[in-house]
């Protein structure tokens, strides 16, 4: 097949955040920190500044009944679905479409007070990856978001203030057959998620304000997106 220009970035970052994403909290390194707990979800962060500004990354882990992988990757991919979950979305648009699984995005948020609005161009790349932990397992699905230039969306120009992301969703299916070897519902499916971002947030912005914007909005993010994912398939076939 034609590479696209994007391609060679596109899979080695892919490599890259997955390999991160699988690893337990204790194998990333030190400083993580649990800043939010709900159930099973779990979210971390790392205290850290480039030149003066917060870039902490967050590691968020959710473990969610009744939904596969393959399902929380598409709603969070796919652009028709992301005006109903990102609640925080002001204008979106999907300047290029690269490939059927790799999208530029061009995305302006809401503005938190008193920083400026802020707004991102990505590209987005959703991908199946094989269970090498567990041959006959059900596949890994991942979306990795990661800002891109644009020279028709230069950053700064207008009144937002361009951020810098990489973001990894990583999802793992799990399948607990019922005993008596009925077909598989959706009582027998569960998924851990894992997500994974780091957000440089451009112009300065106060370190206190960012990091309660992170500490309230992540897992409002998460919460919100997989309740979600959850309605919108509940009376869909299985996706695996
Ligand atoms: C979930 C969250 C965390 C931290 C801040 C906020 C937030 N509150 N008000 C404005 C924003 C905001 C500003 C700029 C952004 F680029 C994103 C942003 C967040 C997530 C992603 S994504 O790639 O995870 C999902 C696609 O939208 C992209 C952009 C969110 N939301």
């Amino acid at each position: 097949a034609i590479q696209h220009r994007l391609w060679p970035e596109v899979d080695r970052l892919v490599k890259q955040q997955v390999a991160m994403a699988r690893m337990g909290i204790g194998e990333c390194g030190t400083g993580w920190q649990l800043f939010a707990e709900d159930g099973e979800m779990k979210m971390y962060r790392r205290e850290e500044e480039v030149d003066g500004m917060v870039v902490d990354p967050l590691k968020a882990v959710h473990v969610v009944k009744g939904i596969t992988g393959h399902e929380v990757c598409d709603y969070f991919f796919n652009p028709k679905y992301r005006y109903d979950w990102e609640t925080t979305l002001e204008h979106m648009t999907v300047l290029e479409t690269i490939s059927d699984d790799t999208l530029v995005f061009l995305q302006t948020h809401k503005r938190i007070w008193p920083a400026s609005q802020r707004d991102v161009v990505f590209w987005s790349h959703m991908r199946k990856l094989p269970n090498d932990q567990d041959r006959d397992g059900p596949d890994i699905w991942t979306v990795v978001n990661n800002s891109t230039e644009s020279p028709e969306h230069p950053a700064n120009v207008g009144k937002c203030v361009r951020i810098y992301l990489t973001v990894c969703l990583l999802c793992q299916t799990r399948v607990h057959p019922p005993k008596d070897g009925a077909p598989i519902t959706r009582n027998n499916v569960s998924c851990k998620i894992t997500y994974c971002s780091v957000v440089n947030p451009g112009g300065w912005a106060p370190a206190s304000v960012l990091r309660a914007v992170y500490k309230r909005e992540y897992p409002k993010f998460l919460k919100r997106f997989t309740s979600y994912v959850i309605n919108q398939t509940k009376n869909k076939p299985l996706m695996f």
